[in-house]
């Protein structure tokens, strides 16, 4: 699924009104239909009780008035607002028109704001993507009023006074939603924790854009669903060997961090790699042997950190990092890995922190290597962030500048790629937020990059498959009660619904 900018937006509107021979009033009918069975289908006139529309002078808020018919005829109880302006946009005036008898559209004025009792149902239809600057005047006062309100505020496209692509200065007003429908698309900002305190739960109803817009649209935005995935994890051949699925060497471990090395090892396992050797330093070796017999153990010589870097060549991909530990002797392993491997790597935890203490060794990452930190270990290595839209450029800097994929993780993990592409995820849950869940996905690349799939997929993949295996896993423990290991019991499960089947 693609994310479009605020302008883009307006031309995937034009670009749907002349491919469908319709006009832009009916569009504007479809998508407010769309917000309205939204709602139909969660409350009841009587659940809703008073319902207050607020519209703005534009197509936002030529949606809010379509609302307001539908809403009113369906037996709500409707009041709807307008604020003063100078010109309205011509599909506004047609439905103002169109309000029913018995229903009008008051006008908003800075001394006279409605009540709106506790419990309300707030429609907030005053600004979407059109939105040209920051609220100020009887606009900014009304969302003022409405987020003082002890209302149950669902925004209509977008929170007034957000806008949909950039960051806007501190202190602006902005409507706090409980809930954010929009159309066709995810915004931009739905996607940045800073956003989230405005944006609420935000969902997204189909309206029909042009799907040759979306398609050919520039830009480099992505909102990861399975759609996007389809057809890139192939079926097991069914004549395959262990030859066929790679062999991982994972690096992980150090005293009290030998679970994280397990962690990955579990999760390297469950995710179809045909072969798994793990170097541990020598308190993991019992452990491992134990806890994971299909794998095979390297110890290092080393008691409490790994030491030695082994012998490379049986390996199709490398992951290292989970658990690892910045001892001295560890950190040299690294720099001879990165002098000397021509495998591809997943990189991760401390083996970040280390790269970030001697920037030298960035330079020497190979290309097309993974990197997985949080936004943390990401701003260790890149630069502190002003925002989350300044923590995205810097993403998009040091992908390319370092030729490497990026998973930043979080909420919705961006991934960052070296010719600019950023892609959201849309799968993972809060429960994930736990300790051991990064070096779960550590193990999940590491195996999809063993079995030879490009950088790109294996990136794409395992970001999407873990926050799956999250979704399943917290189904069964709920959100609080997921521990990292949960995880691994549902990446096989997770990944089956990506494997592409046979064609017929
Ligand atoms: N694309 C789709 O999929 C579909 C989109 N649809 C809907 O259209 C919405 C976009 O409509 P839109 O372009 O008319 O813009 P909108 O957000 O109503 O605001 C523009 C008005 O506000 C004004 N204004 C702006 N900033 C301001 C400020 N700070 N303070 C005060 N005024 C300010 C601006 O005036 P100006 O900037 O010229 O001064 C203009 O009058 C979109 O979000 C969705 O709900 C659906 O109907 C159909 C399918
Ligand atoms: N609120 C959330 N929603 C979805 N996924 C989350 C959320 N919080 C954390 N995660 C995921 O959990 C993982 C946590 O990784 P990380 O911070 O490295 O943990 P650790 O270092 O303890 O293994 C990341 O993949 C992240 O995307
Ligand atoms: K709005």
């Amino acid at each position: 699924m693609r994310i479009l900018s605020a302008a883009q937006t307006r031309q995937a509107d034009q670009a749907t009104i002349q491919e469908e021979g319709i006009s832009s009033v009916a569009l504007m009918e479809r998508a407010a239909t769309a917000f309205t069975q939204w709602l139909l289908a969660r409350l009841s006139p009587t659940e809703a009780g008073d319902t207050l529309i607020f519209c703005g002078p534009g197509n936002n808020g030529g949606d809010g008035l379509v609302i307001a018919r539908q809403l009113h005829l369906a037996g709500f109880v409707v009041q709807v607002f307008g604020l003063p302006a100078d010109t309205y946009s011509a599909d506004f005036e047609t439905n103002r028109q169109r309000l029913p008898a018995g229903l009008a559209l008051q006008t908003l004025a800075l001394d006279a704001l409605p009540p709106i009792a506790p419990g309300s149902l707030v429609v907030d239809a005053l600004f979407g993507t059109g939105l040209s600057r920051p609220l100020a005047g009887l606009a900014a006062a009304v969302v003022e009023h409405l987020n003082q309100a002890r209302a149950r505020i669902v925004a209509v496209d977008m929170p007034s006074g957000l806008f949909a692509d950039m960051p806007q200065p501190a202190d602006s007003p902005i409507v706090r939603a409980r809930h954010t429908v929009s159309f066709e698309l995810p915004k931009l900002a739905f996607l940045l924790p800073q956003n989230a305190q405005y944006v609420g739960q935000w969902h997204t109803v189909p309206i029909g854009l042009s799907r040759q817009f979306q398609a050919q649209a520039e830009g480099k935005l992505y909102f990861v669903d399975a759609t996007l995935l389809a057809g890139r994890l192939p079926k097991r051949a069914q004549f395959g060997h262990k030859g066929t699925y790679g062999h991982a060497l994972l690096l992980a471990g150090s005293r009290g961090k030998i679970g994280a090395a397990l962690l990955a090892t579990q999760a390297c396992l469950r995710s179809g790699v045909g072969l798994l050797t793990v170097r541990t330093p020598a308190v993991g070796y019992d452990i491992l042997q134990t806890a994971a017999p299909e794998a095979m153990a390297l110890t290092d010589p080393a008691s409490d950190f790994i030491s030695e870097l082994p012998e490379l060549s049986p390996y199709s991909a490398i992951g290292i990092g989970p658990g690892l530990d910045k001892a001295d002797e560890t950190k040299l392993v690294l720099e001879q890995l990165l002098r000397e491997t021509k495998v591809p790597l997943v990189v991760d935890a401390d083996a970040l922190n280390m790269l970030r203490a001697n920037p030298g060794l960035l330079q020497l990452l190979p290309p097309d290597s993974i990197l997985t930190p949080h936004p943390k270990e990401f701003e260790r290595l890149a630069g502190p962030a002003r925002d989350d839209y300044h923590r995205l450029e810097l993403l998009r800097e040091f992908c390319q500048q370092h030729r490497c994929y990026t998973v930043l993780k979080g909420a919705h993990t961006c991934l960052g790629t070296p010719t600019g592409e950023l892609y959201f995820n849309s799968t993972g849950n809060p429960g994930m937020a736990t300790g051991g869940s990064g070096d779960v996905l550590t193990g999940i690349l590491t195996a999809l990059r063993a079995q030879h799939l490009p950088p790109l997929d294996t990136a794409l993949l395992g970001v999407y498959a873990h926050g799956r295996a999250g979704d399943l896993a917290a189904r069964h423990t709920g959100e609080a009660g997921l521990i990292a290991g949960d995880l691994t019991r549902f990446i096989g499960p997770a990944l089956q619904e990506l494997t592409t089947p046979d064609a017929f």
